[in-house]
């Protein structure tokens, strides 16, 4: 959550190329990494700190301020959902979304998905350990953009998870992900996540099924 996205694509195989969204030199992008600073330093500040009532006004008048310039849902859905198709806002990858880490996930020549990640104390399950939940969505958004990667996506209608050891926090992680076969509308994929000594912590297969929910417009 606090390493900056590494956008070089510094590790991948040659040719690989980025298929969610990358750093802009925009204020959203800063404001929004301010804000995964602040939930981090939030986890991490001394409870008896004794400016915390400042800091709640603070982060309130903050808040105030972003809602009185907020359009109605309805229209930033729209503008969510507009362009090419690379989001900004989901949970995984948005820049634009203070939850996610952000991963960036590559396409790789040999037609997988990878990225690479470290995650941190918002995130923690187990004591020094990612939430299992977490695992699981870091995944199932990969294997969705493996699938986009494919040619051939759909929705989630199964994801089975395998925890294999636990998964650490402060480390380099890889994210894997990889269509294996598509039968009619049924979309296999599977992924994991490695250590940087390429041990498994977590793997997954998922059953994909190609149906899509219209963008609002
Ligand atoms: C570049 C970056 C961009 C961005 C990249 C974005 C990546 C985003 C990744 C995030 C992915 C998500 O979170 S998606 C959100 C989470 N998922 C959902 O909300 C899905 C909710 N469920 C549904 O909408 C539905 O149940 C569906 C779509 C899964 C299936 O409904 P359907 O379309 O009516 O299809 P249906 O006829 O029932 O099934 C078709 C075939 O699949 C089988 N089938 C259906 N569901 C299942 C199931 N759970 N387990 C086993 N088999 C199943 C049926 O038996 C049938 O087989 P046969 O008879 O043909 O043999």
């Amino acid at each position: 959550m606090t390493t900056p996205a590494d956008t070089s694509g510094a590790g991948m195989p040659a040719g690989s190329v980025p298929l969610t969204s990358v750093p802009q030199d925009a204020p959203v992008d800063r404001a929004t990494a301010a804000a995964r600073r602040v939930v981090e330093a939030l986890l991490l500040t001394d409870r008896a700190n004794a400016n915390l009532e400042r800091v709640a006004e603070e982060l309130n008048g903050i808040a105030e301020h972003l809602e009185q310039h907020a359009p109605a849902v309805r229209d930033r859905m729209v503008d969510m959902w507009g362009g090419e198709g690379v989001t900004r806002h989901d949970p995984v990858t948005g820049l634009e979304n203070a939850i996610a880490l952000p991963l960036i996930v590559y396409g790789l020549p040999d037609g997988s998905v990878r990225g690479e990640t470290t995650v941190t104390i918002p995130y923690q399950g187990p004591p020094g350990c990612v939430h299992g939940g977490v695992s699981a969505l870091l995944l199932d958004h990969t294997l969705g953009v493996a699938n986009m990667w494919a040619g051939r996506d759909g929705m989630t209608a199964q994801l089975n998870v395998r925890y294999h050891r636990p998964t650490p926090l402060f480390e380099p992680l890889q994210i894997n992900g990889r269509q294996e076969s598509v039968d009619g509308r049924k979309i296999r994929t599977t992924g994991d996540i490695r250590t940087a000594e390429g041990e498994v912590c977590v793997s997954v297969e998922g059953l994909f099924v190609d149906k899509k929910v219209p963008r609002p417009r």
